[in-house]
């Protein structure tokens, strides 16, 4: 009897496994993270056979927690950190190189290049809903084709293979050098900067633009359907591969934002905010990226707007491991709760240039408003506060692309465990904001996926049915003190800009 639907979450931190049953209840979990490669100043890597260790592992770990077997499943999603970029060798299954995480700032003169080419930043942005950035999967495939002996002529020859991390767990999860399917979903594939946003397919002119031959790209598929069945030694072997959703989709969807002007916020490594758009792709005028939100089947394509940033939940990890303030995450609100408000002190992390709204490469980090009065506790309050500025900037940005004032926002992610945050977050915004009762919605978003594909759910009404409130922050600050607050962010952003010459 299949009674539950498997998760692979692999994010920028860690991987997990989670296990669900018809209510979207979790019923097993397992995780465990991977190494941060950090080469160079603005560079990261993950090793992706690390990735694909650590996804068997949690996996057979999740199973054994409930005692549970490949009969118990009915499907597997897949779920990822998008753009990340893993090349491959289509014969052996060997990376040619570590996975370039969508962090990493090295493609900075590659996109300064293309841009300076007729048509530039208008053209990417009316074709694929991105803007030129190093954030995208197109100009970090170019630097490895670039940087890798031999690896233009192996990609145009068909022996090397990209993936985004759904495609490259997919193909060895399907039989790697033996079978494995070479297939992403729209979501992913709209994150390259490769992709056309109306037809779901493949840019032939970007890609010669890019210099990127087309045989090493993955065939596009919706993000509901079966693409394959599990290799014969895998732990879960024979069960149907049977949703792939980029993370902060996954999200989405799992946060059941099924209707025109639903919107959730996850707060993970980044904060990444988006608006489901329906069949309309909404081009912003103010910063935000236009998206493949999700693709049911051979149903019409949902789009979303997204305001994506970079560092949130990095900059506590970074207020733990480089400067030892904190032991553990979560230690961070009980040291910002030692003093009132932040002290005049505002610390914006534009440690990968910034992202939505500004895009600007060359931003570096800046903390703002420093006197012999602030002490740490103020800068733990400055790196949560930061978190929550961030949000309101790509907010503001929403509301006026969509000319639709936000009324609530949903949110989940690692970070809304914090109660000082999801306050301030409220305040900052004027709106309250709310937590369902499964936080782990991008694993659940993509279990829901796999699961409609094999009829484990019946509709989207499921999905509705399942979503539940755990808790609500509503504003208490008063609108001159969040007025100022925010200026002051805004004029601390300016310190930020032409750092980076
Ligand atoms: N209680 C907390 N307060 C603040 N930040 C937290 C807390 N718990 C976790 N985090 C941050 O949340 C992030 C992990 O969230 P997660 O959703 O697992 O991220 P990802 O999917 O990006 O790997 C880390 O960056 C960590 O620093
Ligand atoms: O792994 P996360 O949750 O930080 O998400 C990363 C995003 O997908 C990057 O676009």
């Amino acid at each position: 009897m299949t009674q539950y639907v498997a998760a692979i979450d692999q994010g920028t931190t860690s991987t997990r496994c989670m296990v669900f049953d018809h209510s979207g209840g979790v019923v097993a979990a397992d995780q465990m993270e991977h190494r941060q490669i950090f080469p160079r100043a603005g560079w990261v890597e993950h090793d992706p056979e690390e990735v694909w260790g650590n996804t068997r592992e949690v996996t057979a770990r999740a199973l054994a927690k409930a005692d549970l077997t490949a009969g118990d499943i009915a499907a597997v999603g897949i779920t990822n950190q998008r753009e990340t970029t893993v090349v491959w060798e289509r014969s052996t299954g060997r990376p040619v190189h570590n996975a370039i995480v969508w962090q990493d700032t090295r493609t900075d003169a590659i996109c300064q290049e293309l841009a300076g080419r007729g048509g530039g930043q208008e053209r990417y942005q009316s074709t694929t809903g991105l803007p030129l950035a190093t954030y995208f999967s197109g100009p970090k495939i170019r630097w490895i084709l670039d940087e890798v002996s031999g690896a233009r002529d192996r990609a145009e020859a068909g022996e090397l293979l990209f993936g985004n991390m759904d495609t490259w767990l997919l193909w060895n999860a399907t039989g790697g050098p033996n079978g494995g399917q070479h297939i992403t979903d729209a979501t992913n594939a709209s994150r390259t900067l490769l992709m056309n946003l109306d037809t779901l397919s493949w840019d032939g002119d970007i890609c010669a633009e890019m210099g990127i031959p087309t045989a090493m790209l993955p065939e596009i598929r919706s993000s509901s359907e079966e693409y394959g069945r599990v290799r014969e030694r895998g732990v879960l072997s024979g069960v149907p591969i049977a949703g792939i959703l980029g993370d902060q989709q996954a999200a989405t969807f799992g946060q059941a934002c099924l209707s025109v002007g639903e919107a959730k916020n996850t707060y993970g490594t980044g904060n990444f905010v988006l608006l489901n758009t329906g069949n309309d792709k909404v081009m912003s005028r103010n910063g935000l990226l236009t998206t493949v939100c999700y693709k049911i089947g051979d149903r019409r394509t949902v789009y979303a707007l997204e305001g994506a940033i970079a560092i949130t939940g990095a900059l506590v990890q970074w207020l733990r491991d480089n400067l030892g303030l904190i032991a553990s995450a979560p230690e961070v609100e009980d040291l910002a709760r030692t003093v009132d408000d932040n002290g005049g002190c505002y610390f914006v992390p534009a440690f990968s240039g910034l992202f939505a709204p500004y895009w600007r490469s060359d931003a570096r980090g800046v903390i703002a408003g420093l006197t012999r009065f602030v002490n740490k506790g103020h800068l733990a309050r400055a790196v949560l506060e930061a978190t929550a500025f961030q949000t309101r900037e790509v907010i503001d940005a929403m509301n006026a692309d969509s000319g639709v004032p936000l009324k609530s926002l949903k949110v989940d992610g690692g970070m809304v465990a914090n109660e000082l945050l999801m306050q301030f977050q409220a305040d900052i915004l004027g709106v309250p904001v709310i937590r369902p009762v499964v936080a782990e919605t991008t694993a659940l978003g993509s279990a829901y996926a796999a699961g409609l594909a094999v009829g484990f759910w019946s509709g989207e009404d499921d999905i509705r049915a399942n979503w539940a409130k755990d808790k609500q922050w509503d504003p208490t600050m008063d609108e001159e003190t969040r007025e100022r607050e925010y200026q002051n962010w805004k004029r601390a952003v300016t310190r930020t800009f032409d750092w980076v010459q």
